[in-house]
């Protein structure tokens, strides 16, 4: 089998006797489906009153979903076409080649949870996990592939920033944070393929998680599987070829005082189908200093590098990431 874990899955359902009956890796058979609400991003560019308008919506969303969908956000079709072609493409190389050969020369290629010692930290998912550092070393025969990411990247980042500094604007943040902060390299791109489950009543796709950037410009196909932990409850996300989904990030949840919403999310495995997306993570440099304008302030001021060392350190221990909790006052 190719991608080649289904042994080390199948011994560890095998020896596991009871599944967790823990809410988050509850499997169900149906879900409720939600359209995220859909904000049509033209109006920034009309009268002054339009654009007031969708900026309040940008907001609502923010602090009553944490996701949101964006129709009109300036990333072009066929640049959108190109990276999902060449995403494509780097997955259909055969497993030996992207595991060992290491094709795109970078250290972020994962399969599954190697990790993984018990049913609640599978996940079927692989993954290329892109520091935008790095990708001048992808060269040779992988340079359309390049091509794609720097294309898409720089239109990602445009969106990315002039949404977060509408988000910005009224929580004290200073005008220039981002343009300061949030350099081209400083973001991530995350390149996920989720292979056809054999165990999908069993096992996740992606584990439940927030992630922790400012926000997170999502791009997934029409699968579905994607779900956000809201209410108490697991809810499905409708998907929407026409949009990009939009969501917040630990990072905002922190500047904005949890105002707004850095949901936990995560995705379910399929038997049939083979999924993809694509997130845009918008992350400033390691040490750009993390803090709410807001008084008393929840969180106590901390550096990205800082977050990211804690979790790098949780996930060896527990698994997880410990995320923003960790830094509350
Ligand atoms: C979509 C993803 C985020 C994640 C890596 C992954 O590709 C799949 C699951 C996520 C998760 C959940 C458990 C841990 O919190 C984590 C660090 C991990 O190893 O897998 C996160 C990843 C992340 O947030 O970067
Ligand atoms: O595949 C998806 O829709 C979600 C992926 C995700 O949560 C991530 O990469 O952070
Ligand atoms: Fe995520």
């Amino acid at each position: 089998m190719d991608p080649p874990f289904e042994e080390k899955y199948k011994s560890l359902l095998t020896n596991t006797t009871l599944l967790s009956k823990d809410k988050d890796y509850v499997i169900m058979s149906d879900y409720e489906e939600h359209e995220l609400p859909i904000i049509d991003l033209h109006r920034l560019t009309l009268s002054f009153s339009e654009r007031e308008q969708c900026v309040k919506e940008i907001r609502q969303a923010a602090r009553e979903w944490g996701f949101f969908q964006v129709v009109n956000h300036g990333i072009p079709q066929e640049i959108l076409e190109g990276i999902q072609l060449e995403q494509r493409k780097a997955f259909h190389h055969p497993f030996s080649k992207k595991a060992e050969e290491n094709i795109l020369n970078l250290p972020g290629y994962t399969w599954g949870n190697p990790a993984a010692t018990c049913l609640r930290q599978l996940s079927w998912l692989e993954v290329f996990h892109i520091p935008l550092t790095d990708i001048s070393k992808i060269s040779g025969e992988y340079k359309s592939l390049r091509e794609s990411i720097e294309a898409y990247t720089a239109t990602a980042e445009k969106l990315a920033k002039d949404l977060s500094e509408i988000l910005a604007e009224n929580l004290g943040v200073s005008s220039t944070f981002f343009q300061e902060n949030c350099l081209p390299e400083t973001s991530y791109l995350r390149m996920n393929r989720y292979p056809p489950c054999p165990f999908s009543s069993e096992v996740l796709g992606a584990l439940p998680h927030t992630d922790s950037c400012f926000v997170n410009v999502l791009n997934q196909d029409q699968i579905g599987g994607l779900q956000l932990w809201m209410n108490g409850k697991w809810i499905s996300v409708k998907p929407n070829p026409e949009a990009l989904i939009i969501n917040i990030g630990d990072l905002f949840q922190v500047a904005s005082n949890d105002v707004y919403k850095s949901i936990r999310h995560r995705v379910l495995a399929s038997k049939q189908a083979e999924r993809f997306s694509l997130a845009y993570l918008y992350c400033p440099r390691k040490d750009a200093v993390i803090e709410s304008g807001m008084k008393p302030s929840m969180y106590r001021k901390f550096t990205f590098g800082e977050l990211t060392e804690q979790n790098a350190r949780d996930v060896k221990e527990t698994g997880n990431k410990g995320g923003i909790p960790r830094f509350l006052m």
